[in-house]
């Protein structure tokens, strides 16, 4: 093996996408991964794998890992392996449907046990999904951002449909400049980084 190669190895990142069915784990990762989107509801059953490799500032190579959980795991005796060792972790929530927002506490109760013994804590990002339905929202916007405040969490509103603040705004169908600024999914990875590499 070459000097080079000794000193950069093969960079991981694991990322865990959690919440209830339906809320748009796996149209996330199809977005984030493959750009794509599909209508049609297909529960994920146990947990599905995506890869993608990106390149963060300074050149650093990452392949991350996206683990979308399916929404009935919640419960289940597997979520905890699927969580354990994650350095970043998405809640997803649906902005239409107020229960997907209110059980993210049940769903991030799972994560702080599972790391209440560990050095490092994940990153934890927030992520309202389905910004495309704004004229259906019932989680209003201050709920999300407090409690992003009382836990630490990013903040992060997307569309999985239209690609908004998930993918650079050049690589989707811009319909997104009336609403708020958003923060893109792609701006916490080199935050994540630090956690990894
Ligand atoms: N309008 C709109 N629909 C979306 C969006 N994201 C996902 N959907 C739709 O919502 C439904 C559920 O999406 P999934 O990605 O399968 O949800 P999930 O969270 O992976 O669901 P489970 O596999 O049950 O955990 C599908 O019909 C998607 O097409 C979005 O941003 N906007």
């Amino acid at each position: 093996m070459s000097d080079s190669e000794e000193e950069s190895p093969e960079r991981q990142l694991k990322l865990v996408l959690l919440g209830d069915g339906t809320s748009g784990k796996t149209s996330l990762a199809t977005r984030f991964a493959q750009e794509a989107f599909g209508k049609q509801y297909k529960q994920t059953v146990g947990l599905d794998f995506f890869l993608k490799r990106i390149t963060l500032p300074g050149n650093v190579n990452v392949t991350l890992q996206l683990w979308d959980i399916g929404g009935q795991t919640i419960g289940g005796k597997m979520l905890d392996k699927y969580i354990y060792g994650a350095q970043g972790i998405l809640l997803v929530y649906d902005i239409t449907n107020y229960q997907s927002f209110e059980n993210l506490e049940d769903w991030y109760n799972v994560v702080k046990k599972v790391n209440e013994e560990s050095e490092t804590q994940p990153l934890v990002a927030l992520v309202g999904n389905k910004i495309d339905l704004e004229h259906m929202r019932t989680v209003k916007a201050d709920k999300h951002q407090r409690f992003c405040q009382e836990n630490g969490f990013s903040s992060h509103f997307v569309s999985a449909k239209t690609g908004d603040s998930v993918v650079p705004k050049s690589r989707h169908t811009a319909q997104s400049e009336a609403l708020p600024k958003l923060n893109r999914l792609e701006e916490c990875l080199p935050v994540l980084s630090k956690n990894c590499c």
